[in-house]
């Protein structure tokens, strides 16, 4: 039975998607004509993404983006969509002081027309996680690369590269699990080690760079338009390479995904 259009997709519809083994698409997204053509496209996962630090407002990184700007685009989404699965990046330096603070912070976003918020970091964040959950906030949690902590990890780079790390990030994957986290992102990883990750838990996991195993897949909606200038990142493919239209290039995406073609092995490690 098709729900009625004005129901948004539920979380449960995206666990409908796993239990059945198909994969999830989702993309970025930071405004309002751009959601209702991923909408419409077939996207499953909208994630408003603090990446808009770089792609909407020119930094070289995610740090200076805040809770206000993370609101606003939020609303932009938001109001574009009637069906779209929206989620939210909680900003740097918002989730980090307590769960409570944190709790306050993610209920802005939700106001704003979130239906989860995302956080990045491991086994400290299990209080966090454990807080909001509790409280009504969906979470998904972020491990691997978490780029609002290039300075404490020199770089945007491959992460879970030895065994201990590898280990480690295994941990706190069900660790998160365990305290709550409705799903779990997981960028620039090894792909067995994503792969491991995502058979241990039975929760739905997004890879960015961390292979094809993943429950569902995201990239930066600017890169797979190949529009954002420099060089890419190994994980990512131009989807416009070949397309007549954008709204075909975001359809060939989703296929892709759905298919299990994306991500190919050029695009892992
Ligand atoms: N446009 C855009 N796309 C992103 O994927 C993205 C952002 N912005 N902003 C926030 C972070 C930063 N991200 C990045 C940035 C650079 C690399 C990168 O250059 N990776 C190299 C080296 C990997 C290695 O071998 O260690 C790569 O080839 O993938 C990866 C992720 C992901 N996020
Ligand atoms: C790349 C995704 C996972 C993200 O966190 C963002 O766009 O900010
Ligand atoms: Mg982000």
């Amino acid at each position: 039975m098709e729900r009625s259009p004005a129901v948004r997709l539920t979380r449960e519809t995206l666990y409908k998607l796993y239990r059945s083994s198909q994969k999830i698409a989702a993309l970025t997204c930071y405004d309002a004509t751009f959601a209702t053509l991923l909408e419409n496209a077939g996207v499953d996962i909208l994630l408003v993404g603090d990446s808009l630090g770089n792609v909407v407002q020119g930094h070289t990184d995610t740090l200076s983006v805040t809770l206000d700007e993370m609101a606003y685009h939020t609303r932009c989404v938001a109001r574009g969509t009637s069906r779209a699965f929206i989620m939210a990046d909680m900003p740097f330096g918002t989730s980090q002081i307590s769960p409570q603070e944190t709790f306050r912070n993610a209920a802005r976003l939700m106001a704003a027309g979130a239906q989860m918020v995302k956080i990045e970091g491991g086994r400290h964040m299990v209080d966090t996680v454990d807080f909001l959950t509790c409280r009504g906030i969906p979470v998904c949690a972020h491990i691997g690369l978490m780029p609002q902590s290039v300075h404490q990890l020199g770089g945007y780079r491959l992460q879970g590269r030895s065994e201990i790390e590898a280990e480690r990030l295994l941990e706190d994957a069900a660790l998160l699990q365990q305290a709550g986290a409705a799903m779990l992102v997981m960028e620039l990883i090894p792909a067995v080690l994503a792969e491991q990750i995502t058979q241990q838990l039975a929760i739905p996991t997004i890879g960015i760079g961390a292979g094809a195993a993943c429950a569902g897949q995201v990239l930066v909606l600017h890169d797979m338009l190949g529009i954002y200038p420099g060089t890419s990142p190994r994980f990512v493919k131009n989807f416009m390479l070949g397309a007549e239209s954008v709204q075909t290039a975001v359809r060939n995406y989703v296929s892709a995904v759905k298919s299990g073609q994306f991500p190919a092995s050029e695009h892992r490690f």
